[in-house]
């Protein structure tokens, strides 16, 4: 099974806390999204490979190690997931982008595909998939099916919030994926909404509703 780890720090509760909030606004929202994906990636990153490099300091020659960024890649789920990319891309610039457009069908609760741009993936490549909400699982499963299928093998999960019955979705469906959270939350409610949730997380960032 992959590694299932939820920040539960108390910086990000309360940053969580300001997005709950409903009347906190789009421009406070994108800040503290990014702010808490700076963190999350800090923990989400610390297993990419290093190669050793000598650098000389101005006292002596030594070692040092360097992430190879142009081996990771980012794949926001479209919209919400972008609310988290410039986070990860602060972090690892060098970064390749994988687009992927999927909304949630309000009646089935179906994932449905509009855009996909993916850069090339190999085997040796470091994928991490981001998006605010795992609600129900099935975008996520989507994403990762999708993912699967151009090739990525070594995948990471980013979201803000999840209900425990998406995370055993997405455990059952891939569990050779880790899976990162800032907080989990208590449950789906009849709408399959995450209880108690921040609302809808596209619409919150871009002011759709
Ligand atoms: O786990 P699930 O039940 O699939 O729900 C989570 C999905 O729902 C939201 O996207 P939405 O469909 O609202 O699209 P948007 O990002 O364009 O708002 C959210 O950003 C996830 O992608
Ligand atoms: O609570 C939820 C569930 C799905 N998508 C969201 O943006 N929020
Ligand atoms: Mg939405």
């Amino acid at each position: 099974m992959g590694k299932l780890f939820v920040a539960d720090h108390p910086l990000i509760k309360h940053k969580v806390s300001i997005m709950r909030n409903k009347e906190t606004g789009p421009k406070e929202f994108r800040e503290l999204l990014n702010e808490i994906t700076l963190l999350l990636t800090y923990e989400a990153a610390r297993g990419l490979p290093t190669s050793e490099i000598d650098v000389d300091t101005p006292i002596i020659r030594t070692k040092g190690e360097m992430v190879d960024d142009k081996k990771v890649t980012i794949v926001p789920i479209l919209r919400a997931g972008l609310g988290m990319l410039d986070g990860v891309l602060s972090l690892v610039p060098n970064a390749g982008v994988g687009f992927l457009g999927v909304f949630r069908d309000p009646e089935s609760l179906k994932a449905v595909e509009y855009y996909v741009k993916f850069p090339q993936l190999t085997d040796n490549h470091q994928i991490f998939v981001l998006d605010p909400m795992l609600a129900t699982g099935h975008s996520m499963n989507y994403a990762l099916d999708v993912v699967k299928s151009k090739g990525g093998k070594n995948i990471t999960v980013m979201c803000l919030l999840a209900a425990p019955e998406g995370i055993k979705v997405v455990q059952d469906a891939h569990p050779d994926v880790d899976i990162f959270i800032a907080e989990v939350d208590e449950k789906l409610n009849d709408h399959a909404y995450i209880i108690p949730g921040l609302g809808d997380a596209g619409d919150r960032l871009y002011r759709t509703k």
